[in-house]
């Protein structure tokens, strides 16, 4: 080092900025009229005559191709269209490649063109984190077309791919600036995929929005039976279907907002998501995203009753809920202490070293824990395992001191 560096201070440089964030979810009924301009419409006004790239998940390539392709054709803008799989098998960097690929191809701008989406939460993840990486990051549209992706991930900041057997391992805080919501598109999603919705709707309601699962627990089976579409007040009262992914979405929205880069690790909306996402991965194919989130929603209850945070009765309330929706309370994976205490550890790692476990002191409220035990968990283990046998139903679990 030369002389004069090493008789003075060394110099320092510091670079301080701030990313302003807004994002808008926007309820637009017609979304596919060609009169509508919503999905035309750029995140900074105006719209845009260059080539954009749409994304579609197969089926809504199947049951909405050609509407969709009408609907750009009328409008005069020029499209290159590519179809991905939309299953949670999908989710990962070779499909992420696929899209990059194609933004290439097309020639996409970086502000000018952004890319559109149509799909299922996968095909919402896989795409968002194309759009992150892309010339380090270019606007998106996210067109969410099921009952998940409209209640959850139409909020979301986050994009992701699962990586080395683990859920979203890889993945970027990139929400796309605008999110566009017509519930017409759930007319078609298969009954276990809008109980699968429900799951995360049910996880909502917990954390904070006791009404919520008031409404799960009069209409959440005829909401699925109807799809969540009006039907003239025969099997739901006008008004449901919208107020509960009203809810659902405000509920998430105010969750997000103050934390949306997770500087704090204690977040409510990771209920039924510290011992799932292994479960989950281990499961696949046979256990959907949601259908993991409401079992652990169980269980999580188990461990709240057990420690004396809810009464017996409001387990019950919660796992008779679950049923009636569709979901099953409980798997043989959620049984399994060794996975469970496995998942925990790694959710702690996610959170730091610490446990942050959102857990129920009533329905519609959470506190965090630090300190669950193995002899917890493998108590609530043995509860979801009788859970399993469809009859009779298990006695309330004993308070662990
Ligand atoms: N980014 C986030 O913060 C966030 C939040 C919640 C969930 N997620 C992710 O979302 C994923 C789950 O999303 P999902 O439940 O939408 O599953 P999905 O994307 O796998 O879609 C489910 C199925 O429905 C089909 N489908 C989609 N729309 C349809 C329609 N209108 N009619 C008929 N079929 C249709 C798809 O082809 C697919 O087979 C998970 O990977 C989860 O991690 C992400
Ligand atoms: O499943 C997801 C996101 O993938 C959401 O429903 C959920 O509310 C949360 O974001 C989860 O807490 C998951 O977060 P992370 O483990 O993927 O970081
Ligand atoms: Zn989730």
């Amino acid at each position: 080092m030369n002389a004069a560096a090493q008789s003075r201070e060394p110099l320092r440089w510091t670079i301080q900025t701030q990313l302003p964030v807004a994002y808008e979810i926007v309820e637009t009924p017609g979304l596919l009229d060609p009169a509508n301009p919503e999905l035309l419409r750029l995140p900074e006004g105006g719209s845009s005559t260059q080539v954009r790239l749409v994304v579609l998940d197969h089926s809504i390539d199947e049951l909405y191709g050609e509407r969709i392709r009408t609907y750009f054709d009328a409008n005069s803008v020029p499209v290159s269209y590519l179809c991905m799989p939309g299953d949670e098998e999908s989710k990962s960097i070779g499909h992420v490649l696929d899209v990059v690929t194609k933004l290439n191809e097309v020639g996409t701008n970086r502000l000018s063109s952004p890319p559109i989406v149509i799909g299922g939460g996968v095909l919402a993840d896989v795409v968002g984190l194309a759009a992150s990486l892309y010339r380090r990051g270019i606007p998106y549209i996210r067109v969410p077309t099921t009952l998940l992706g409209q209640v959850d991930v139409s909020v979301a900041a986050k994009t992701g791919i699962n990586f080395g057997g683990y859920r979203n391992r890889l993945g970027s805080y990139s929400p796309p600036p605008r999110t566009l919501i017509d519930r017409e598109f759930l007319a078609t999603v298969p009954h276990r995929q809008i109980r699968n919705g429900m799951g995360e709707i049910l996880k909502m309601a917990l954390i904070k929005d006791l009404r919520l699962f008031e409404l799960l627990e009069e209409h959440g089976a005829d909401l699925v039976e109807a799809r969540f579409q009006d039907t003239g007040g025969a099997l739901l009262p006008s008004g449901i279907a919208d107020e509960v992914i009203g809810r659902a979405i405000a509920g998430m929205a105010e969750e997000l907002q103050p934390n949306l880069w997770e500087k704090d690790l204690q977040r409510s909306v990771d209920y039924g998501h510290s011992f799932s996402p292994l479960v989950e991965m281990r499961a696949l194919p046979e256990l959907l995203h949601g259908e993991a989130v409401a079992m652990e929603c169980v269980f999580s209850a188990v461990l709240a009753a057990q420690r004396g945070l809810i009464t017996g009765a409001d387990l019950e309330r919660i796992s008779a809920a679950t049923v009636r929706l569709g979901l099953r309370p409980s798997h043989p994976l959620f049984c399994d202490v060794d996975l469970l205490s496995e998942a925990l550890a790694d959710t702690v790692r996610h959170r730091d070293g610490r446990q942050n476990l959102p857990i129920l002191t009533r329905i519609g409220a959470v506190c965090f824990l630090n300190d669950l035990s193995v002899a917890e968990i493998a108590s609530a283990a043995g509860y979801m395992g009788r859970l399993l046998d469809p009859a009779p139903r298990p006695a309330t679990p004993a308070v662990i001191g």
